[in-house]
């Protein structure tokens, strides 16, 4: 079994190691280090808190999951010899990594909190790889949802749609719920019902073969409620408020 370690221990981290543990890896094959919540996740996980430079050591494969800006200062110190390092750090180029890690076995991925349930869309970019090292990101990998190679061009609007998508899904789950409460549901029900249906509905357009466009038309009976509150988002610029967001989004400058 492959071994993993963890430089930084947070909700990126946490939710990788999640997906991992739901694929049967054993918390003994997995290392964290950061300096306060890796000692917890041991206890609470039973996975094993090390030192960065002894978690290099124990792992075949080293994710870099602290915040962007703290790169320089992380590994600065560290040896990462010829194992794989695989990067989740929003903004942070391949370039940047090789020259920070001193390691041209990187890859570049920018994943979404959704690999918690193994369901989550990853993008990657690496340098050149051992054989054993692609060997060993195409395991890892296979454990976090789907995996999609993307231009280093692209990793911003990725990130954007992708990396942040879910919390704009969430954001809208909440304001569904919220405009139940307003129109008389409990907010239990609401909540609930507003969670099944954005997770039945993207469902259901995944296998449709159609397109999210022509997916409204099937709901929206003619003359009926939906095509007035369809209506009602065109009037209220509903595609260019989202447009908007995912623009801060793109943007936004990491490091
Ligand atoms: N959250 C997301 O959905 C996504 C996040 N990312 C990327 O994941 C990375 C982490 O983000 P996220 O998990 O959200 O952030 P969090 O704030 O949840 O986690 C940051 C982690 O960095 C750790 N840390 C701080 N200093 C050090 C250090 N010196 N050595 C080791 N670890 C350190 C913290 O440790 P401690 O807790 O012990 O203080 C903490 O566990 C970012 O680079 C982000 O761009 C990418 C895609 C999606
Ligand atoms: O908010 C962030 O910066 C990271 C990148 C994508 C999702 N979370």
């Amino acid at each position: 079994m492959a071994k993993y370690g963890f430089i930084g221990t947070g909700n990126m981290a946490q939710a990788m190691i999640k997906g991992l543990l739901a694929r049967q890896v054993a918390p003994a094959d997995i290392a964290v280090s950061s300096p306060h919540t890796a000692a917890k996740l041991a206890q609470e996980w039973g996975v094993k808190a090390l030192p960065a430079q002894q978690l290099i050591q124990a792992s075949d494969v080293v994710v870099l999951a602290f915040l962007p800006n703290q790169l320089a200062a992380v590994v600065n110190t560290l040896d990462f010899g010829d194992k794989l390092v695989v990067s989740v750090l929003a903004g942070i180029t391949v370039d940047q990594l090789v020259a920070a890690t001193g390691t041209t076995q990187v890859v570049r991925t920018l994943p979404n909190i959704n690999v918690a349930i193994n369901q989550g869309i990853t993008a990657y970019a690496k340098a050149s790889l051992t054989a054993a090292n692609d060997t060993a990101f195409q395991a890892f990998s296979d454990q976090l949802g789907q995996v999609v190679a993307v231009p280093e061009a692209e990793f911003a609007a990725f990130s954007a749609v992708a990396g942040s998508g879910p919390a704009y899904v969430f954001k809208f789950i909440d304001a569904l719920a919220k405009a139940g409460v307003e129109n008389g549901l409990s907010a239990e029900l609401a909540t609930a019902i507003a969670t099944q249906t954005v997770a039945g509905s993207a469902q259901l357009l995944a296998v449709s073969g159609q397109s999210a466009q022509a997916m409204q038309d099937t709901v929206a009976s003619p003359g009926g409620s939906t095509r007035a509150g369809l209506d009602d988002l065109a009037q209220q610029q509903f595609d260019a408020v989202v447009a908007h967001a995912i623009k801060a989004t793109v943007n936004h400058k990491h490091a």
